[in-house]
């Protein structure tokens, strides 16, 4: 049986390590941010849809501490890591496949210069978050497409195989594009305009103004799309986050989460690598909305990484950040 091998503890990797090990599948979790951890076992539960709960132990250990990988290696790490996780697999002279699980357009970059494995991009229908250390809220919308994005196309359906379970379920489709570009202009969206106006998903579905902006963000970003010879219409981006702001109505978006806890964001695979691309055309294309709320939600990022501090009474004050 080929080992699946899932760069990245966190909230999608422990819900795709729970899921495949219940149905019986070989899997080893590997730290991404840490490299100093000795090999353990590891207890992870998983909440589902129907309330049930599954619950898996499984080898943990960290990137670096592993030697060559030979299976599939599933990348579940926030994406501005991947120049560092691409390297240290590079470093073990991997020719094993690679499946990206992450948001953002162009993610796969650094993995096709560093390798020249199959490399498959996939889009995540689901969303997860931790509940306590051990676990995790797992709610699946539907099946994730999964893609070729370099190598042989052969391999497709061996690796959607590899990965897909009842509790996790993923498909096979043959241009991942059209699907990427959908889901980033979604996340260039609510990513940006959720933590900047500190609120929850729901509020594109329950407050007209709101729709409006999304909508003037997503005509700016689809015509960059178009542009750059994706099929996709504005109607069916706006309808689909609307059907993602009904069914996360109450949920904060990862953005607003990473920026409380000081943490870097992912926003610049979304608004602002869309800014780079409609910059690159010819002629360029202005995407202002969408370039003005990346630029701001970063800077709201460097802020509270720089621990800026509101007191109550109003007036701004500045912690000392001495490391
Ligand atoms: N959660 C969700 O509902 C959804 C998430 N996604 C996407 O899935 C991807 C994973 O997200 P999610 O699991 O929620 O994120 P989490 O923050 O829960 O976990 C991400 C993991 O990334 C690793 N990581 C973080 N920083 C670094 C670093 N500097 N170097 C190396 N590794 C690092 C850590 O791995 P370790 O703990 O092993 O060190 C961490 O656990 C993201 O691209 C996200 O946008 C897409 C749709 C929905
Ligand atoms: C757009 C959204 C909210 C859909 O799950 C998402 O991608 C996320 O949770 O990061």
């Amino acid at each position: 049986m080929n080992t699946v091998y899932i760069v990245g503890n966190g909230a999608i990797g422990r819900a795709l390590a729970v899921s495949l090990i219940t149905a019986g599948r070989q899997v080893v979790m590997l730290r991404g941010s840490r490299d100093d951890l000795p090999a353990r076992p590891e207890t992870i539960r998983l909440e589902t849809a129907e309330e049930t709960r599954l619950e898996a132990t499984l080898p943990v250990t960290s990137l670096r501490a592993v030697g060559r990988l030979d299976g599939l290696i599933v990348i579940a790490t926030k994406s501005y890591a991947n120049p560092t996780v691409a390297l240290a697999l590079n470093e073990k002279g991997n020719d094993s496949p690679i499946v990206i699980l992450q948001n953002g357009l162009g993610v796969e970059r650094a993995f096709m210069e560093a390798h020249n494995a199959d490399i498959y991009r996939c889009v995540l229908f689901a969303t997860s978050q931790p509940v306590s250390d051990e676990q995790v809220r797992f709610r699946p919308v539907a099946a994730s497409p999964i893609g070729l994005v370099q190598g042989q196309a052969g391999g497709l359906h061996t690796v959607v195989e590899q990965l897909h379970t009842a509790t996790f379920p993923f498909r096979a489709v043959a241009d991942i594009q059209p699907v990427v570009w959908q889901k980033t202009i979604i996340n260039s969206v609510f990513n940006s305009v959720c933590p900047l106006l500190e609120t929850d998903n729901g509020v594109f579905h329950r407050e007209e103004r709101a729709l409006a902006l999304a909508t003037e963000i997503i005509d700016e970003c689809v015509a960059v799309a178009q542009a750059s010879g994706i099929r996709l219409e504005s109607r069916a981006v706006v309808d689909n986050l609307l059907q993602i702001s009904r069914a996360s109505d109450g949920q904060l978006i990862s953005t607003l989460q990473d920026i409380r806890q000081g943490r870097k964001t992912e926003i610049d695979t979304f608004n602002q690598e869309i800014v780079r691309i409609a910059r690159r055309l010819q002629p360029a294309y202005r995407v202002t909305r969408t370039q003005l709320l990346g630029e701001l939600t970063e800077l709201k990022s460097e802020l509270s990484q720089k621990q800026y501090v509101m007191p109550p009474a109003g007036g701004m004050t500045i912690s000392d950040h001495t490391p």
